[in-house]
């Protein structure tokens, strides 16, 4: 790890903001929050927890890095008229985001709104994306933890940091 870009206590600051926008947002309403497995899960367990509105919670399994740092460019997915609130880690491309809209558009749900936690714009390619509730603008830099991975490791980190280049690069 290089260093730092989001501490525990700035997350957590900023999901109580979350939390409350969202909640504002619903008013009540029933919502089902769909969290994209898996890098989603530890920050879905903590809006969640900052939300106070009727939901329901599901879960939908996606993969398109793999054991890469750049994206396979496939996604494939493994997974109704209500509110529905997606829950992401990270929007980077933005070509998971796209695919999974489309395909949930389809559904026909009552709403449809995503809550990601990183947004890396600068990489966006995907086109018409929109994100609602944006938790930090990230750098163009691979960054691991808080449910983020290389590889499957460093999902366990209560914080966000830059992985270092010569960990993921072989020379
Ligand atoms: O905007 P994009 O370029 O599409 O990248 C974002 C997606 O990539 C990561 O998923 P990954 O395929 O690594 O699966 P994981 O959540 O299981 O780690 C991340 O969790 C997002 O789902
Ligand atoms: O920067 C990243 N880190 C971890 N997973 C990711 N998936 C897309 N971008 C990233
Ligand atoms: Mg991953």
């Amino acid at each position: 790890m290089s260093r730092i870009l989001y501490t525990k206590e700035t997350i957590q600051k900023r999901i109580a903001e979350l939390g409350a926008e969202i909640t504002q947002h619903y008013k009540g309403e029933e919502v089902v929050i769909v969290g994209v497995l898996k890098g989603a899960f530890i920050f879905m367990a903590d809006l969640v927890r900052a939300c106070n509105f009727p939901c329901t919670m599901d879960f939908l399994a996606v993969s398109s890095y793999g054991n890469s740092t750049t994206s396979s460019g496939n996604v494939k997915i493994v997974m109704d008229g209500k509110h529905v609130l997606i829950v992401e880690d990270i929007c980077d491309t933005g070509l998971t985001l796209s695919y999974l809209l489309e395909l949930l558009r389809a559904r026909k749900p009552k709403s449809l709104e995503v809550c990601v936690f990183l947004q890396k714009s600068a990489c966006l390619k995907a086109t018409d994306l929109k994100l609602k509730w944006v938790g930090f603008q990230a750098e163009p830099v691979f960054v691991v933890g808080y449910g983020l991975d290389r590889a499957e490791e460093f999902r366990n980190l209560d914080y966000v940091g830059e992985l270092k280049q010569e960990y993921y690069v072989k020379k």
